[in-house]
């Protein structure tokens, strides 16, 4: 029997140029490819402040039409210095021939959403079609999201129903591509 692989022959990649050529269905998506840092504030009708955040994404792939996510957050103060981690995030995004996205993600809140939209242009729009959740999760019971890259900048602001409250802002955050 041969031996078994020494590397998984199917590598990640998060820069375009390396690793695998992107599926063709990914085209409209590439802008997203690659790892991002930047800031946001938040703010929500339930608690009594705003606040404001550092955010970490990557998007990567492995030559099929669909992205890997990776989100982590934490929060700062008005000048920068950090209190403590925040909301963190993973999933696939599935990029269809027709330009529409379908997107699952789960968060250690004892949530797990799945997501519709479409790319048009810079932006990318989704909303959730299902929202499940472990028996002590917060009551979310919706999401909505809107990513834009313009000028080598990526912009995301949600809008969330949870605790009683209807489709509400909760954070907005700009971010720059990190160059390696
Ligand atoms: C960048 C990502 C996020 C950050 C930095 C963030 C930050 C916060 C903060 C600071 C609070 C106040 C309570 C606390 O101190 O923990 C909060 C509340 C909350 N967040 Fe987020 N959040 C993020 C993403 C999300 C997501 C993805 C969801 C839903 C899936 C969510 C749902 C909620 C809910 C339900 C509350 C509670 C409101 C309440 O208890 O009244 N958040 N968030």
């Amino acid at each position: 029997m041969p031996e078994p692989a020494q590397q998984n022959p199917y590598p990640d990649s998060h820069v375009l140029g390396e690793g695998p050529e992107p599926h063709p269905q990914l085209r409209p998506v590439l802008p997203l490819l690659g790892r991002w840092h930047g800031r946001g504030r938040g703010e929500y009708p339930t608690l009594e402040q705003g606040f404001r955040y550092e955010q970490e994404i990557t998007f990567s792939h492995d030559g099929r039409p669909f992205l890997r996510y990776e989100s982590r957050a934490w929060l700062i103060d008005e000048s920068g210095t950090v209190l403590r981690p925040s909301g963190r995030e993973s999933g696939w995004w599935r990029i269809m021939p027709d330009a529409s996205v379908e997107v699952t993600l789960a968060h250690p809140t004892g949530i797990v959403e799945t997501y519709v939209g479409r790319v048009s242009g810079t932006e990318i729009e989704i909303a959730t079609d299902h929202v499940a959740r472990t028996p002590r999760a917060k009551e979310v019971t919706g999401m909505r999201r809107r990513y834009t890259v313009r000028d080598g900048e990526l912009t995301i602001t949600q809008d969330m129903a949870a605790m009683g409250v209807p489709m509400t802002h909760h954070l907005k955050a700009e971010l720059r591509r990190h160059e390696d």
